[in-house]
């Protein structure tokens, strides 16, 4: 059973209060709430409370500044701010001034619930924040109000001041190296080096002299020791990118690192003690490298303790119009605000956006330069870039992947469905025949031969899919 826990709500919206004490109430805690951080204050210094649940937006002080009072009242009680404006910056600022998480309005209230239950449980283990100075961010650094982006916010706001490695994961240009720059930007060891690292870009017989560095004579050409690049971010934190294409033998080495905070430069057996964070980044699957032995899985296990993925951008469309404002205010395009409209916005959130992130941005650089300061159509922007999904596919493992993908998709949008084949047919057949009959220029016993079915056939499914027009059978 739960314990029982007093636990006061700050927030000036009346319907938020009430569905936080409805939701904790209905887990035997005792609720109380106030509507302004002055009545929160007093509130908690009146009772003795296990958690605060705290708005940011308040009508007079706001919750960010006030945390470290409630802090001081409580006596640490672990503190969740709530937020509608769930931004990098207020996320970082409300972990340090020792908010133990926050919630990002609209929220679900089951992960509200979960939220809740996970900072209890920490209740007694709070220890007074690190530091209470708000931080001087830069707003513009990391873009998105998808709440797949939210989530990713509150993921570097809680890893961000421990020393812990972090494997970031994403297709390509999704912003991994971003997340890993804001997680070194907002830890402790901003003020030591930052380096991000591929191996792939590196000699690959001079890898492990790069990372570890080497003593004189350890190889041909090494004429003097050389610090590796460890000891370069020595206070610091490395990313290495790509870690899936670390040699295997590298690989052991960095494990050592990771578990005793040890390394040897080339050539050396003095272990010497790396004061580095690492970060590591992939857009490959490391499942599938650990499968084929070529990612080593003590060190795919060490490293995905903990985790941050960044969804493709088709699977976050919130941001393309925040992330094209974004970039248009960057480049300092001519009135941002009215550059963009609903429709264009529509035709851009359709594309695939392949390259992600990368794609837009490069996408909206080359469609400031077309318009020239005016309102952008779809006709300013270049080509979608291709996936590289079919690339090295057979045309039949791809019509394979689109079909399951067809029925996946129609299967989840109605489960009860009973017309599934006439569907599908309906999907996929109009397609077949418009491309034989441009074979055929046009030739239906032709086209009825190739199909092996009968002209009558043809002629009637021609027919039922408005084919017979010859306007319609273009192959477009
Ligand atoms: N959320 C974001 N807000 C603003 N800019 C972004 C965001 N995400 C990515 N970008 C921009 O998109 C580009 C690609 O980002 P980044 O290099 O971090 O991607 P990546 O996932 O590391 O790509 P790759 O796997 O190809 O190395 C960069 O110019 C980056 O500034």
């Amino acid at each position: 059973m739960t314990d029982q826990h007093k636990i006061l709500v700050v927030d000036d919206e009346p319907s938020i209060c009430w569905a936080l004490e409805k939701m904790l109430t209905g887990e035997g805690h005792d609720v109380i709430t106030g509507s302004s951080a002055e009545e929160g204050l007093r509130l908690a210094a009146e009772n003795e409370l296990s958690m605060v649940i705290l708005d940011v937006r308040l009508p007079k002080q706001d919750g960010i500044s006030a945390l470290p009072r409630f802090l001081e009242v409580t006596d640490n009680a672990p503190v969740i701010i709530i937020t509608a404006f769930g931004d990098l910056e207020t996320a970082v600022a409300a972990v340090r001034n020792g908010a133990t998480d926050y919630l990002t309005k609209p929220f679900k209230l089951e992960d509200a619930l979960q939220t809740c239950r996970t900072a209890l449980q920490k209740s007694s283990r709070r220890t007074a924040p690190a530091a209470t100075q708000p931080m001087d961010l830069d707003p513009s650094v990391l873009v998105g109000t998808s709440p797949a982006m939210q989530q990713v916010f509150r993921q570097i706001a809680l890893v961000a001041d421990s020393d812990l490695s972090v494997l970031i994961t994403g297709e390509t240009g999704t912003g991994k190296e971003l997340v890993s720059a804001a997680i070194h930007r907002h830890s402790r060891r901003s003020d030591g080096p930052y380096i991000p690292i591929a191996p792939v870009a590196l000699n690959p017989d001079l890898i492990e002299s790069e990372l570890f560095g080497h003593v004189k004579g350890a190889f041909t050409g090494a004429s003097d020791d050389r610090a590796g690049l460890f000891e370069r971010a020595e206070g610091g934190t490395v990313l290495l990118d790509e870690i899936g294409d670390l040699p295997l033998g590298t690989q052991v080495k960095l494990l050592r690192v990771l578990e005793q905070g040890q390394y040897c430069r080339v050539g050396d057996v003095k272990p010497r003690t790396a004061n580095v964070r690492i970060l590591a980044a992939t857009n490959s699957d490391l499942h599938e490298d650990v499968a084929s032995n070529k990612f080593r899985e003590d060190l795919f296990h060490r490293l995905t303790g903990v985790q941050i993925h960044l969804p493709p951008l088709r699977d976050r469309l919130e941001d393309v119009l925040p992330l094209c404002r974004h970039f248009l205010a960057s480049m300092k395009y001519r009135d941002v605000d009215t550059a963009l409209d609903d429709e264009l916005l529509e035709q851009l959130k359709a594309r695939p956006w392949h390259g992600n992130i990368r794609e837009l941005k490069n996408a909206i650089g080359h469609a400031a330069v077309v318009a020239r300061g005016r309102k952008l159509t779809i006709d300013d922007f270049p080509e979608p870039k291709p996936g590289r999904e079919n690339a090295g596919v057979s045309p039949v493992q791809s019509v394979e992947k689109a079909i399951r993908a067809w029925t996946e998709k129609a299967i989840e949008e109605s489960p009860d469905t009973m017309d599934l084949h006439s569907d599908f047919l309906a999907a996929t057949e109009p397609t077949l025949l418009r491309t034989v009959m441009k074979h055929t220029g046009g030739n239906r016993a032709k086209a009825a031969e190739m199909l092996g079915i009968h002209r009558g056939t043809l002629r009637d499914r021609m027919r039922a899919y408005h084919l017979d027009d010859p306007s319609a059978n273009s192959n477009s």
